[in-house]
């Protein structure tokens, strides 16, 4: 992996990666279903295979990181050991939080940790951190907003 410091977080392109629906989505959830945890790097490195979720699931009873390609694809390594500098701070407190954390600041690449304890996916890049909704909430927003447009619908037909 390269030290990357020019690449500059985009929020929204990160979340469309994650978003439900999406294969790197369900992976996700289903290692933190597992309770196994996971430590997931997104980088340039040569092919392996193809994403699934079923994949990702099986390679995260392993220690280590993952390693996918940028569009999150591919898996290209897993059971990884990462060594980004200790000197750089990190604010977690788990190896695998501090790791993820600390890397992602040292890359810039997009690094997902999803808790074993915590029942919790975190999203680092660069010094942008982001602790995903869980779906239900997602659902829940979003009903509420379609609910909040009908009712202001049905005032503008009356108008
Ligand atoms: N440098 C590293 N490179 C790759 N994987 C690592 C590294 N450090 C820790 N891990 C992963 O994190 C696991 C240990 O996680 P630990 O419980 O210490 O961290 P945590 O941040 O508290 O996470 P959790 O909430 O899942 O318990 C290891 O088994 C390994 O899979």
């Amino acid at each position: 992996m390269q030290e990357n410091t020019k690449r500059t977080p985009q929020f929204g392109d990160v979340l469309r990666l994650v978003a439900p629906g999406t294969q790197l989505r369900e992976g996700l959830e289903n290692v933190l279903r597992a309770k196994t945890g996971g430590l997931i790097v997104d980088g340039g490195f040569s092919i392996n295979c193809d994403f699934s979720p079923a994949h990702l699931y099986e390679l995260a009873k392993m220690d280590g990181a993952i390693i996918v390609s940028e569009d999150a694809k591919r898996i290209l390594y897993a059971n990884t050991q990462l060594f980004p500098p200790a000197s750089i701070h990190t604010s977690e407190t788990g190896t695998r939080h501090r790791t993820a954390q600390r890397t992602a600041i040292h890359t810039s690449y997009l690094v997902i940790a999803i808790s074993r304890r915590g029942n919790v996916i975190t999203l680092y890049q660069g010094n942008f951190r982001y602790v995903l909704n869980e779906i239900s909430v997602i659902l829940a927003k979003a009903n509420q907003a379609v609910s909040t447009l009908e009712k202001y619908k049905a005032v503008l037909d009356q108008a």
